[in-house]
This record gives structure tokens, C-alpha cells and sequence, in this order.
């Protein structure tokens, strides 16, 4: 068996190949990829709350500040560099959460690619990583007042282990019952305009006069709980989801008939003659929109609710017991200050206690090999096992080597 290679990049190397000296700090890591030193959590502000990135251009012998996307991690005691693939560094924060000690900083995906033409700079983007994947949102859309937040409350209260709701931000003002937060993020316009403005926003549109939109990071808290995202969102709003890489199941829900719309609306309560009027005005296109453009794949009537509600929960396919909790098994990954990785082409080895693979206490093994999602939101389907040191890890690595 050949020696697997050990890295070592707790401590910043005196020397970088390029030949450039670095002030070394232990909460920093250096990683060369492609003619360029990339300097990670060495933030020049030192007060500064995140992982800072720099970089250095071998080519040219030049630093370059990038354009950092995504959410940034927050610094930490030390941390582990390694790159599995020319165009994403993984780093392992030490001393952090169970659920947040994964991040990867992409330096080269499509993503990178495309921000940099949009910003005219070199661009990093951070994105964390999560064991396993999202399941498939559900995008619910429907004129007002056809009783679609109804519904959603219903199956949450049912399934509450099951589905989690996606919540939007808004410009419009809080209803009396209404918390921010919960209801919605109710938000200036100009901040809502900026934040979109920087790639926050997974979909918006401009609703009976307002500005809505679906946030990133409020699909991906969602399935960072384990739980199917919903999104009550308007026809022009599922249109932009149907138009993006996320693949949701589009539900439309329908009146019995304008009439009977008009009188869930007024008898609602929550809006002024001239909101109402607006918002039936808007029903009917959205309603042509809904039941004839193929947008959507299933249509459900809202005649009688309880009727409606068990149709929505057999396309759901939760008729039977399925409405089950997953459950979202803890990461029980913290380093201590010596350790060593293993690199393979799909797993990274990580031997913790110890240099000496033989001697080691815990192993893990992350598998790299079916990544999806990534910046600005998360990178999951990230796989993390504990393996035996005496005989599985000793068989993973001579797979490696
Ligand atoms: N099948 C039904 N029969 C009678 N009333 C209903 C039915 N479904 C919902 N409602 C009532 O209609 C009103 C509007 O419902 P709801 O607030 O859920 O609509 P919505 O589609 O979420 O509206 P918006 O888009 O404005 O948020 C509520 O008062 C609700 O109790
Ligand atoms: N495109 C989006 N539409 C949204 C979002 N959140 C809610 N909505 C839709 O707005 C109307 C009005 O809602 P209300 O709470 O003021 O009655 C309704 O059709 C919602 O589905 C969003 O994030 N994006």
C-alpha cells in the first residue's frame, strides 16, 4: 500500500511556492488551485466576523481582493483546507456546531463564472454544506382570498414535522394578527430592492401594488431542517421558480367560481374596498394564466375545504402515514488541533487524535461524490461517515492510494 498524502494546513507554510512570505496565523489556510494561492480567513480588518478571502495571482504576482458571495461562515479557532476538484476548496471549521463545521468556497463553478461577468471582478462565493438532500418544494399559487394560506396552514399543523413554509418578504405593511418574521419579513422597499439587487432572491414580483418575494435562504433554511419547503407565492412568482434550476411541484388552486372569491375576501376582512377591488381585478388574469398556460402540474378546486384538503394531501401522497418526521441526524465532527486528511478522488479521509492512521481514535470519511446545489445558498447530498480505523478506514484508504 502507498503512503496516502497528509495535509497539514493548520499553520500557514513560511514560504508559498510562489515564493511570497505570508504572516502566519493559526486561523488561517492557504490552497493552491490553478496558478493561484487562495489565503482563507485571514481577513485584513481583524475585527471582522467572518472568514476573510484573499487571493494571490502567481501569474502576475499580484493580490487581488475578490467579490465574496453567498453567506459567509463565521471565523473560528482554526481551520482545515482541502480541494477536492479544481474549482471548489472545502473547509472544515474548527471548534464550530455540528451543523456548521462543512463550507465550501467556490473559486471557478458556472456560478463563479457568471457573477464575475455581471461584477467585473474576481469572484469567490461561500456556500455551506449539508449531509443529504432537499426534497422538492412545493410552489402553491392561486388568485387571493381562493384560500391558499388556509391550506398550507393546515397541512403544517397536520405534518408539522414534515413541511416547513417558506416566508416571503414583503413591502406591504403587517396585517393585525401578522408577525414579522413568521408571516413575513416586512421590509423597506429599498432594502428589499438592494438585496435583490445582490442575488438574495430566488424569485419576486410586484403583487396588488407591493413588492413579495421568496428569499434564498428562507427555501433553504426549510430543508436545512429536514422538512419540504412550501412557497404561497403569486403566477408570476412561479413562473421565475419554474424558470430557475429548482425543481418544485407547481400546485394552482382555484374559486368555484369569482363570486364566490369576492365573498372569501370580503369576508376575510384584511384588506380595504379598494385593495379588494384591485386584487379581483388581478384574479382574473392570474386565473387564465393559472389554468391555461401548462405552468403548473396539478389544478385543485376550492369548493368545499375539507374536499380540497384531502385531494392536496393525495398529490402529496400523504393519504396513508406518511407523514413521518425525517429526521436530520447530527454531525458529530469536531477537530482537534493535529489532525491529518486524506484526499481521494470522491473522499476525503479525515483522521482525528492523531497523525498516525493506525493510532488514530475517530475517522470520518466525507464523500464528495454527489454534490449538487451549491452558492449562493447551500452545497448538499454531502455524505459524512464514521469509519472503523482498524479495518474499514485501512480498506477506504488503500482504495485511495
Ligand atoms: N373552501 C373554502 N370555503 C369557504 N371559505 C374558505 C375556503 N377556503 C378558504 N376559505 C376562507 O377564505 C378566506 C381567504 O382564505 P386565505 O386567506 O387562505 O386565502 P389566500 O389564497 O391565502 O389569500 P391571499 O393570497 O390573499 O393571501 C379565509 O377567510 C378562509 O377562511
Ligand atoms: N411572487 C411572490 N408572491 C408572493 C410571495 N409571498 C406572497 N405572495 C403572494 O402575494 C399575494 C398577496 O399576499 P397577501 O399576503 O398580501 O394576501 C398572494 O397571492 C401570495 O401568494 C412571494 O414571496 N413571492
Amino acid at each position: 500500500m502507498g503512503e496516502a498524502p497528509a495535509f497539514y494546513i493548520e499553520e500557514l507554510p513560511e514560504e508559498l511556492p510562489s515564493g511570497i512570505t505570508l504572516k502566519s496565523r493559526s486561523c488561517e489556510a492557504a490552497i493552491d488551485i490553478g496558478g493561484k494561492t487562495y489565503l482563507i480567513g485571514g481577513a485584513d480588518d481583524e475585527s471582522a466576523l467572518s472568514l476573510g478571502v484573499r487571493i494571490f495571482d502567481k501569474s502576475t504576482s499580484q493580490w487581488i481582493n475578490p467579490t465574496v458571495l453567498g453567506t459567509k461562515p463565521k471565523t473560528c479557532k482554526g481551520l482545515w483546507a482541502v480541494s477536492p476538484g479544481q474549482d471548489r476548496v472545502l473547509i472544515i471549521r474548527k471548534g464550530s456546531q455540528p451543523d456548521d463545521g462543512i463550507w465550501f468556497l467556490e473559486v471557478d463553478t458556472p456560478y463563479v463564472r457568471e457573477q464575475e461577468k455581471l461584477h467585473g471582478t474576481k469572484v469567490v462565493a461561500w456556500s455551506k454544506g449539508m449531509r443529504g438532500n432537499a426534497q422538492k418544494p412545493i410552489v402553491i399559487s392561486g388568485p387571493s382570498g381562493v384560500g391558499k394560506g388556509t391550506l398550507v396552514n393546515k397541512l403544517m399543523e397536520e405534518f408539522p414535522s414534515f413541511f416547513g413554509f417558506s416566508v416571503s418578504h414583503t413591502t406591504r405593511a403587517p396585517r393585525v394578527m401578522e408577525k414579522d418574521g413568521i408571516h413575513y419579513h416586512f421590509t423597506e422597499k429599498s432594502v428589499m430592492e438592494r438585496d435583490i439587487k445582490d442575488g438574495k432572491f430566488l424569485e419576486y414580483a410586484s403583487v396588488h401594488g407591493n413588492l413579495y418575494g421568496t428569499s434564498i435562504e428562507a427555501v433553504e433554511l426549510v430543508a436545512d431542517e429536514g422538512k419540504r419547503c412550501i412557497l404561497d407565492i403569486d403566477v408570476q412568482g412561479a413562473r421565475s421558480v419554474r424558470a430557475s434550476s429548482i425543481e418544485a411541484m407547481f400546485i394552482f388552486i382555484c374559486p368555484p367560481s369569482m363570486e364566490e372569491l369576492e365573498r372569501r375576501l370580503r369576508a376575510r376582512g384584511t384588506e380595504t374596498e379598494e385593495q379588494v377591488l384591485k386584487r379581483l381585478r388581478n384574479a382574473k388574469s392570474e386565473l387564465e394564466q393559472g389554468v391555461s398556460s401548462g405552468l403548473f402540474d396539478h389544478i385543485l378546486y376550492n369548493d368545499n375545504l375539507g374536499d380540497c384538503y384531502q385531494r392536496l394531501k393525495k398529490l402529496l401522497g400523504l393519504d396513508g402515514n406518511a407523514g413521518s418526521a425525517v429526521q436530520s441526524l447530527p454531525l458529530e465532527i469536531n477537530l482537534p488541533l493535529k489532525d491529518s486528511v486524506y484526499v481521494g478522488k470522491n473522499k476525503i479521509i479525515i483522521c482525528c487524535g492523531s497523525s498516525e492512521l493506525k493510532e488514530s481514535h475517530s475517522l470520518f470519511a466525507l464523500d464528495v461524490s454527489s454534490l449538487n446545489g451549491g452558492a449562493p445558498g447551500r452545497t448538499r447530498g454531502l455524505a459524512i461517515y464514521q469509519v472503523d480505523p482498524c479495518c474499514e478506514g485501512l480498506e477506504v484508504i488503500n482504495k485511495l492510494s
